[in-house]
């Protein structure tokens, strides 16, 4: 059973803690960053590969404490993302992060996350998370080329469109949700774009 809840969250809004400064690491903060070039990002890692150090002086609104974790390093924070390759640290901050009501994703270890990451499909304001419960991430990502490829870039242009009609609607709810119904029927069978080209 699939029992997953996507959510989309506004990572300049909240504070997020990730240890771990290696590939792993990276790979989290390169995501997130990407996705919310305004994330509030602390990081905590002993070590840290060249290409992080790269990274981290290239943002520098990102917090990087290089040193062993602390029980205080998650004063404050709102979401966790570890990636280390310490058990024993990983349970530590599993319990903290459960006693402080902490959301926590541990990097490739599904029974100690309270959420899992996602790839992610980006046209402009479109943004599609697949995950495939985490069966098989490797198909996740496989599927967000796929969709990367074939939908078209005019979608955003659409996007834009459709919210000028949406502000310009008046009425009560379900006259909008008619009237939004009706023009986007056909927009997005295949036929509606062609005609377009
Ligand atoms: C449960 C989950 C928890 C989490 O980490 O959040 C998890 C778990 C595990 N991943 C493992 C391995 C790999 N993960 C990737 C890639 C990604 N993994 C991601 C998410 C998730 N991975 C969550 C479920 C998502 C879902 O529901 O589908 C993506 C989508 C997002 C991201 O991580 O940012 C990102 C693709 C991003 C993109 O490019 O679009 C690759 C491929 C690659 O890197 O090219 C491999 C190697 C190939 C393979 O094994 O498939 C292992 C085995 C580790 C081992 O063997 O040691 C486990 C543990 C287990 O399955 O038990
Ligand atoms: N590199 C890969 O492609 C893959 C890695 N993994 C797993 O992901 C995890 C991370 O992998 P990598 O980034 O390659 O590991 P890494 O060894 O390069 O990085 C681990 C990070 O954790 C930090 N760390 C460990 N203990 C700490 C502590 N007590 N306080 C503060 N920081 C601490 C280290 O300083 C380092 O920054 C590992 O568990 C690994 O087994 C799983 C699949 C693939």
């Amino acid at each position: 059973m699939n029992e997953l809840f996507p959510i989309y969250v506004k990572l300049d809004q909240i504070q997020t803690l990730l240890v771990g400064a290696g590939a792993v690491g990276l790979e989290k903060l390169e995501a997130m960053i990407k996705n919310s070039p305004k994330a509030k990002i602390k990081v905590v890692a002993e070590h840290s590969i060249p290409a992080f150090d790269d990274f981290i002086k290239k943002h520098s609104h990102i917090e990087f404490i290089k040193r062993t974790f602390k029980s205080k390093d998650i004063y404050g924070i709102d979401l966790i993302i570890l990636a280390s390759n310490n058990d024993f640290l990983n349970q530590q901050i599993r319990r903290l992060a459960s006693e402080q009501h902490i959301l926590l994703n541990v990097a490739d270890t599904p029974a100690l996350c309270d959420f899992y990451l996602g790839s992610v499909v980006q046209k402009g304001n479109l943004k599609i998370g697949i995950s495939t419960n985490g069966k098989s991430p490797t198909i996740a990502k496989r599927l967000k080329e796929l969709l990367n490829e074939v939908l078209p870039e005019e979608l955003d242009d659409t996007l834009e469109l459709m919210q000028e009609l949406r502000n310009s609607l008046k009425g009560d709810f379900q006259h909008k949700v008619k009237v939004l119904n009706e023009h986007t029927k056909e927009l997005l069978s295949h036929s509606g774009y062609d005609r377009a080209d």
